[in-house]
C-alpha cells in the first residue's frame, strides 16, 4: 500500500535508524496487519477454536495471551459474534502495553487515556471480574465510544470518567495498583492505518504533544499507590515521546524506576542513545541508561504498526505497605440491604436523587413508592438468578438509572461520571427496564427466561441484530426458574452468550435492542 509520508518524518527517521532505514521504509509497502482479542470474560481460547470462524485460528499474536491475527477479508467487525462481545479488533501492536501492565483479579486499575477502549477492555479482561477498572478520558465524545465497548465486553466492574488527570488525581490520592497511561502522541505508528493521521501529524507537533504527556504522566505519578506499576505507552517513533520522555519523568519522580521488560517475541530494546543531549545530561547516566529496559515494537521487525512501551515502578516508601488485593466481600443478599453508596459524582446524564426515588418511579398512573433500588431487587428476584457472592458491588441509582458500583470505590464527587458502575437498567413508567449492559454483562444461566438463536440460521441473528421482533415458539425459551409462566424479559444468547433482550408473550418476541444497538 502506498503511503505519503512527510518528509520531515522520512529525514528524522533516516537518521534516526541508519542502517535500518530501507527496511523501515519498505514496511510501508506491505500489506496491514489486522488483529482481534479474544474477550477471556466471553470466550476461552478452546471454546474459541471450537466456534471455527477464523479461516487460520492459530496464527497468534506472538505478545498477547489473546491475541489473533486475522484476514481483511474475514471482516469480523461484521459478525454477529462481534455483536456478543467475544473479541475486540485491535491493532496488534496496540496489544502490547496492557499485556505488560501485569494485571491481577482484585487489582485497582485506572486507564487514564482510555477512549475508545481497547485497552481497558483487555485490562477488564485481566481482571476477570474482580477488582475495579477506573477507564477515563478526557474528550467526552469519546467517552461515548468508551462506554459502549466496556458495555459490549460484557464488563461489570468498571467505571467511566471523562476528566482531566488532574481532578481525577485528588480523589485518588496513590489509590490504584495499576496505572496505563496510553499517551495521546503524534501517532506516526498510525499512518499506514489511516491517512488523516499523517495530516494530524503535521497539525499536533512533536513538541506539543510531549508536553501534553508529561503533564499526563505527573497526575499519574500521584494516583499510583507505593509498589504499584505505571505503563507508559505511545503509537509513535519520535525518542521526544518515548526515550526522552520517560527520561524526563525519572528525574523529576525518583520514587519510579524502569521494571525492565523482556525483549522477547519481537519487541526490540528501548534507545537510550536517542535521548536528546540535554535530557540525558540533566537525568544523568543511571536513568538513561535504565532506559534500554523499555521497549519498541518496529513495524519493519513485526507484523504490526509499532508502539513503545516503559513499564515503572513506584519505589516503596518507608514503611509502606502491600495494599490490599482482596475482593470486597458483598453477598448478593447485600443488594437487598446496602443503602446508596455515598457518592455524588456530576453525572453528565441526569442529577442524583439522594433518596433513590427516579422520576420514572413517581411518574405513571399507579404511582409507588418504590425506590429504583427496590424495582431493580424486584427484576433481580423474578427475571434474574443470582448466586450468593457473585456482585462484589452495591446498587447505586442516579435519577431513573440504577448502577451496580464495585464496591470500596471513594466518593466521586465533583467529577464528570460517565458510567458510575455497571449500568443495569432504568425506571420508566413505574417498571425497571434492564439495559443492554445488563445483558451483555450476565452470564446466559443467570437469567430466569433465555433464547439461544440458531447460529445456523444466520438469518435469524441477523434478523434480531436489526431490531426485529422475532416469532418464537414456547418450547424453544430455556426456562431457568422452572415453574414460572413463559412470559416477560427474555435473555437472548448466541453460542450461549447474550447479545440482548427480548419482550416475550405468546410466541412473539419483542426486540428490546435500542436503536444504538442495532446492527445497520
Ligand atoms: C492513544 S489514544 C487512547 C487509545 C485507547 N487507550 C485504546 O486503547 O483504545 C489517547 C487518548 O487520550 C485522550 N486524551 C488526550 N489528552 C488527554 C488528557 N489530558 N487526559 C485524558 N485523556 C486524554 C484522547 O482523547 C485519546 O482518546
Amino acid at each position: 500500500m502506498k503511503v505519503d509520508l512527510p518528509t520531515r518524518f522520512i529525514d528524522k527517521m533516516k537518521q534516526l535508524l541508519g542502517e535500518e532505514f530501507d527496511e523501515f521504509m519498505a514496511s510501508y509497502e506491505a500489506p496491514r496487519a489486522f488483529g482481534l482479542r479474544l474477550n477471556p470474560l466471553k470466550v476461552t481460547k478452546e471454546e474459541w477454536r471450537e466456534l471455527n470462524y477464523l479461516q487460520n485460528p492459530d496464527r497468534r499474536i506472538p505478545w498477547t495471551e489473546n491475541g489473533f491475527y486475522y484476514k481483511e477479508e474475514e471482516r469480523p467487525g461484521k459478525h454477529p459474534f462481534y455483536h456478543a462481545g467475544l473479541y475486540y479488533i485491535q491493532e496488534p501492536s496496540a496489544m502490547l502495553p496492557a499485556e505488560l501492565l501485569d494485571v491481577k483479579p482484585g487489582h485497582r486499575v485506572l486507564d487514564l487515556c482510555a477512549a475508545p477502549g481497547g485497552k481497558s477492555t483487555q485490562i477488564a479482561g485481566m481482571l476477570k471480574g474482580s477488582g475495579i477498572l477506573v477507564a477515563n478520558d478526557n474528550a467526552s465524545e469519546r467517552t461515548k465510544a468508551l462506554a459502549k465497548n466496556i458495555e459490549l465486553a460484557g464488563i461489570r466492574n468498571a467505571i467511566v470518567l471523562n476528566e482531566e488527570p488532574a481532578a481525577i488525581a485528588k480523589s485518588f490520592p496513590e489509590w490504584f495498583h495499576r496505572i496505563l497511561v496510553d499517551a495521546p502522541c503524534s501517532g506516526e505508528g498510525m499512518f499506514r492505518k489511516a491517512d488523516s493521521m499523517v495530516g494530524d501529524w503535521e497539525k499536533h507537533s512533536v513538541q506539543k504533544c510531549s508536553a501534553m504527556q508529561r503533564d499526563i504522566m505527573n497526575h499519574a505519578a500521584k494516583m499510583l499507590a507505593p509498589g504499584g506499576l505505571l505503563l507508559y505507552s505511545t503509537c509513535t517513533f519520535s525518542p521526544e515521546e518515548n526515550e526522552s520522555q520517560i527520561a524526563s519523568f525519572l528525574e523529576e519522580h525518583p520514587d519510579f524506576v524502569v521494571e525492565p521488560i523482556k525483549h522477547e517475541c519481537g519487541l526490540r530494546a528501548g534507545r537510550p542513545d536517542w535521548v536528546d543531549e540535554a535530557t540525558a545530561a540533566s537525568a544523568g547516566p543511571t536513568i538513561v541508561s535504565s532506559l534500554s529496559g523499555t521497549a519498541r515494537l518496529w513495524p519493519h521487525v513485526i507484523e504490526g504498526e509499532g508502539h513503545y512501551a516503559a513499564l515503572l515502578r513506584k519505589k516503596w516508601g518507608s514503611g509502606a505497605t502491600e495494599i490490599e488485593l482482596e475482593r470486597p466481600k458483598v453477598s448478593t443478599t447485600a443488594i437487598a440491604a446496602a443503602a446508596t453508596p455515598a457518592l455524588a459524582g456530576k453525572m453528565k446524564e441526569q442529577r442524583l436523587r439522594k433518596d433513590g426515588k427516579g422520576k420514572g418511579a413517581k411518574s405513571g398512573s399507579s404511582a409507588s413508592d418504590q425506590t429504583p433500588v427496590e424495582l431493580w431487587e424486584a427484576f433481580c428476584k423474578q427475571q434474574l438468578i443470582l448466586r450468593e457472592g457473585d456482585w462484589g458491588s452495591v446498587p447505586f441509582s442516579y435519577g431513573e438509572r440504577l448502577y451496580m458500583q464495585p464496591a470500596g470505590v471513594p466518593s466521586l464527587d465533583g467529577l464528570k461520571v460517565v458510567r458510575a458502575g455497571w449500568y443495569v437498567g432504568e425506571v420508566k413508567w413505574n417498571r425497571f427496564v434492564p439495559s443492554q449492559a445488563l445483558a451483555m454483562g450476565l452470564h446466559r444461566d443467570e437469567a430466569s427466561l433465555v433464547l439461544e438463536l440458531d447460529g445456523l440460521d444466520r438469518d435469524e441473528v441477523i434478523r434480531y441484530l436489526r431490531g426485529e421482533t422475532l416469532f418464537v415458539a414456547e418450547d424453544r425459551i430455556i426456562n431457568g426458574a422452572g415453574d414460572k409462566k413463559i412470559k416477560g424479559f427474555v435473555l437472548v444468547c448466541l453460542a450461549g452468550r447474550p447479545i440482548g433482550w427480548g419482550k416475550y408473550e405468546n410466541g412473539v418476541l419483542k426486540n428490546e435492542l435500542s436503536p444504538g444497538w442495532r446492527r445497520t
